[in-house]
């Protein structure tokens, strides 16, 4: 489980200060930003693109269609200066007639292409926008549990709203007008030279400084962004952890302290956001300096070239038209630049994301699962030779072998970090071992289908959580295709039912809504139907820590013994009447398995385990 501490930790570490320099490689450790291949940013974008390609071709064309019509006007400017109006003076208007209408006809042409456009690109980016929130839950859903517990759900949700937001962004708002700009700089330029290949040169001179600009805006806006989009991830994993452990932070009055240390990220993000602010107006300073002198330069020499009959003063209008076209939207050019650095930064993120692969993959051929005896569930379990520890450390179990015949329950207990979880993970597959092999009926864990997995193995943990939805509903999650008889049939076995009957409305009562009114041990109630209906050949009870009241425990206690019938069973025990029931006990030490014997055995002994009894039993008097 990822700590407080460690939780912490990670947050000091994105507390850097938003002025220091920023190294040049990505921090492999800022888990924010995971390792991706060089190009999965691009892949990911191809990929979300490709079922769209014939929309994305068609919104292509009604691009450069529009963009062709739009900058027509000017043309038909100098035309009907240079020509038109000399033929009215002569008496003909039909130049000037054929001028109003082309002018006319761009413009509603213009119009109705950018609306088709715009209908078409919103059709392509909600669908991408869908399947990549799709995409990242059904990913980080199929993660295994270490990528979980290193990378917080805050980072998770992150991901998930801020980072897809700053897309949606870019895709409904920005891409349009970043296309059209880029757009009518290609048009414009070609048709600068088209008409006065001199002024149209100067033009194309003045590219070189405002392209080192931009260049210079796009590098320092993009770390700019890197920072902003961190920032913002910290603040909505403080928000979210704050509020999961609402109830710690009441008991241990951790609201002040929690205020300070939000204040401290929020303030973050503001400066981080204040920075990308100041280098967009640094660039929008320095463009409209290079812009202007431009045009004051080309203008001047214009004006003497007309004046001196060298050329038309429709070209030259037109030329200013152009240069009005062109120069004003590279202000707004860096507006759409900081919304695509900020999309780019998002995505670079997401494509970390969905390059993680699981640690625990399914295998390619999976082998099935032996039928047990009749009327028998429980399924043989051999740890055979098996060694583990976790990437963030050293080795936490050494090298051990474990026989549990079909049907046997086993206690295992040992004190705090002793490695009673771990080996109990193992078992249900949230790790692989790093040496050995867990087998079940003679089957390794990692051969099996993650369907046979599961109906193999099942573990109970402590917190019996309850997901959003009736009482049914999370019964029936344990066999999601069971009737509401076989639901109820198992509260009843389990000794659910009364309480389940009595809440507001019986079965279907909302978890969520009435949640409150679920206590610890009927929560466990629930959480023992749920697994009584899966019907595992091995069951792993993580036993709650926490103490419930004498017909509480008596509850959970029938509760227990119904489910572990005819089963193979590890319980993690914390309670002496637990590991009364059953038939071997291990004790853990250090990762070892220091004592295997029946619960008879060791307490005649004066082992470990004897000393344990002795302690709970004077407790208990
Ligand atoms: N996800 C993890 N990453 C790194 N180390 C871990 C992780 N989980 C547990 N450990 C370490 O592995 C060792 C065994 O932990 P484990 O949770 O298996 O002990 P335990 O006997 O179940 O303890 P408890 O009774 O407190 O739950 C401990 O030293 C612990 O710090």
């Amino acid at each position: 489980m990822t700590s407080a501490t460690e939780q912490q930790l990670d947050d000091r570490e994105e507390a850097e200060p938003v002025h220091a320099p920023a190294p040049a490689e990505p921090d492999a450790f800022d888990q924010d930003r995971l390792p991706a291949p060089k190009n999965a940013q691009a892949l990911l974008l191809r990929s979300l693109l490709r079922p769209h390609s014939r929309l994305v071709w068609l919104a292509s064309v009604l691009l450069l269609v529009q963009q062709a019509a739009v900058q027509a006007g000017p043309l038909l400017v100098a035309y009907a200066i240079d020509n038109a109006i000399p033929q009215m003076r002569e008496g003909r208007h039909g130049a000037l007639i054929a001028v109003a209408c082309g002018y006319l006809g761009c413009g509603v042409a213009a119009g109705a292409l950018q609306r088709a456009f715009i209908r078409v690109a919103a059709l392509i980016s909600q669908d991408v926008l869908i399947e990549l929130r799709a995409r990242m839950f059904r990913h980080a859903q199929s993660l295994s549990l270490d990528f979980h517990e290193r990378y917080t759900s805050g980072r998770l949700i992150a991901r998930a709203t801020s980072d897809v937001e700053s897309i949606r962004e870019l895709l409904t708002d920005g891409l349009e007008e970043l296309i059209g700009v880029v757009l009518s700089v290609v048009y414009i330029s070609v048709l600068l030279i088209f008409l006065d290949w001199r002024l149209g040169l100067v033009t194309l001179v003045s590219y070189v400084p405002l392209y080192v600009a931009i260049r210079r805006f796009q590098g320092r806006s993009m770390l700019a962004y890197r920072r902003r989009s961190t920032a913002i991830a910290a603040v909505i994993v403080k928000f979210t952890e704050t509020m999961n452990g609402i109830r710690p932070v009441k008991a241990f009055r951790r609201e002040q302290p929690n205020d300070t240390s939000f204040a401290e990220l929020n303030h973050r993000h503001y400066r981080a956001n204040g920075d990308a602010i100041l280098e967009m107006a640094r660039y929008v300073v320095t463009s409209r300096l290079i812009a202007n002198i431009a045009v004051a330069g080309i203008v001047v020499w214009g004006a003497y070239r007309v004046a001196g009959g060298g050329m038309a003063l429709g070209v030259l209008a037109a030329f200013v038209l152009y240069l009005r076209r062109l120069y004003d939207p590279i202000d707004r050019l860096g507006m759409f630049l900081n919304s695509y650095q900020s999309a780019a930064a998002s995505l670079e993120k997401i494509a970390g994301l969905l390059a993680q692969t699981p640690t625990v993959p399914a295998p390619e051929h999976p082998v099935a699962l032996p039928p047990t005896a009749q009327g028998h569930p429980g399924r043989e379990v051999v740890f055979d030779r098996v060694r583990f520890g976790y990437r963030t450390g050293g080795e936490v179990l050494p090298p051990f072998d474990l026989r549990l015949p079909a049907g046997q329950t086993l206690a295992v207990v040992g004190a705090t970090g002793a490695g009673k979880s771990t080996l109990a993970k193992l078992l249900a597959r949230f790790y692989d071992p790093t040496g050995g092999r867990v087998l079940l009926d003679g089957v390794p864990l990692v051969d099996l289908s993650p369907a046979d997995l599961r109906r193999g193995v099942v573990m109970v943990t402590q917190e019996a959580f309850l997901f959003s939805g009736t009482v049914a509903d999370n019964i029936a999650i344990g066999r999601p295709d069971a009737t509401r008889e076989e639901v109820e049939a198992a509260a009843r076995a389990i000794g659910a039912h009364d309480f389940i009957t009595a809440l507001p409305d019986g079965y279907d009562t909302d978890v969520r809504k009435r949640g409150g009114r679920i206590s610890a041990g009927q929560r466990q109630l629930v959480a023992f139907a749920r697994a009584l209906l899966a019907d595992p050949g091995v069951l792993i009870l993580d036993e709650a820590t926490s103490s419930l009241d004498i017909p509480g425990e008596r509850a959970v206690q029938f509760a227990m013994q119904t489910v572990l019938t005819g089963r193979t069973a590890v319980i993690i025990a914390h309670r002496l009447s637990t590991v009364a029931i059953a038939d071997r006990v291990l004790v853990m030490r250090d990762g070892r398995i220091v004592e295997d014997g029946t619960p008879a055995d060791l307490i005649a002994g004066d082992g470990h385990y004897a000393q344990l009894d002795a302690a709970w039993r004077e407790g208990l008097a």
